[in-house]
């Protein structure tokens, strides 16, 4: 076979497997807004009702809990779960390996945004904690992914760079070993052998720890506004309750950047950037979501 000819074919592998990827991804957008699943958050303080009209937005429903006893039973009407460690409390040390653990043993499927990973004894114990009883999707910026891989021993701490708070300081390439590497490790821990991570920042990655997929656009302003990462999160739980996670990660983050980038064109600032983007999220149809740039 010629070197050209065996290009074309890998091509045409490859574009049969997009166009297969983009239908499942449209299919979970449409069945999200003909179903409205439930995807129960225990989210920090500064953006959960941004999370829930997010998640709203994009045609399912939210609920917001923080007691192991209510959210471990409010699970079994859940599509699936969201837990942001962005602010804690003195009882969430507890609770949340507790809630985690339940999960785990009922199989439930679950999406962690690890807020400021690395900072914080109580965090990080935290952090620790969920590597026994794994998420099914992790949804972190750069600097979360890398120090999540780093506290859960799948990267070298010399690999790793300094925690920033909520914000990242490393770009999303020097986060694709180590999502791959914590994809791998969560692909290894579900029930079905399917996981994914997705990085976000100006070019987004996601990956199931064997393809990585890499999108473009949204729009700067959303780091100009609190929640954005915390309510892709909590969409990302929304997507999973009705699709595998690797598609659940790519809507997600897909419907974001369009989002991002429809609100961008009608915002004058943050405030009304906010308020386009849920219009956005709600507007959208699966095939603009699906037909999205994805490399
Ligand atoms: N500079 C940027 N340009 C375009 N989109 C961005 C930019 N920064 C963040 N985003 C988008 O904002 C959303 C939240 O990502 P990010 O700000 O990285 O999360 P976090 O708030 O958790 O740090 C994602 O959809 C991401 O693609
Ligand atoms: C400001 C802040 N402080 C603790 S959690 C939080 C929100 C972080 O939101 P996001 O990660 O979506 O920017
Ligand atoms: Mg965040």
């Amino acid at each position: 076979m010629s070197e050209d000819s065996h290009m074309h074919c890998c091509n045409d592998a490859d574009d049969t497997d997009l166009a297969d990827l983009r239908e499942r991804i449209a299919q979970a957008v449409r069945d999200v807004k003909a179903q409205t699943p439930l995807a129960q958050s225990f989210t920090n303080f500064v953006t959960i009702n941004l999370v829930a009209n997010a998640q709203l937005a994009a045609g399912g429903t939210a609920a917001m809990s923080f007691l192991p006893d209510d959210v471990i039973d409010t699970a079994s009407i859940s599509g699936a779960d969201y837990i942001n460690v962005g602010t804690l409390l003195p009882f969430y040390k507890d609770a949340l390996p507790q809630i985690a653990r339940a999960f785990h043993k009922t199989g439930h499927k679950w999406v962690l945004d690890p807020v400021a990973a690395g900072i914080g004894k109580t965090r990080t114990e935290i952090l620790c904690a969920f590597r026994a009883v794994p998420p099914t999707i992790v949804r972190g910026n750069a600097s979360e992914i890398i120090a999540l891989a780093t506290m859960w021993g799948l990267i070298s701490p010399d690999e790793a760079s300094r925690p920033a708070g909520v914000e990242s300081v490393d770009e999303v390439d020097a986060a694709v070993e180590p999502a791959r590497k914590l994809a791998t490790f969560l692909a290894q821990s579900a029930p079905d052998g399917k996981a994914a991570v997705a990085v976000s920042g100006k070019v987004d990655l996601v990956t199931d720890g064997d393809q990585i997929y890499r999108l473009t656009g949204g729009s700067a302003l959303m780091a100009k506004i609190t929640g954005a990462g915390c309510s892709l999160g909590g969409v990302t739980a929304t997507y999973l309750a009705v699709a595998e996670p690797l598609v659940a990660a790519l809507a997600a983050s897909l419907l974001y950047n369009r989002a991002g980038e429809i609100a961008e064109a009608k915002a004058e600032g943050p405030g009304s950037f906010q308020v386009h983007l849920l219009d956005a999220l709600w507007n959208l149809t699966p095939e603009q979501v699906a037909a999205s740039d994805i490399r």
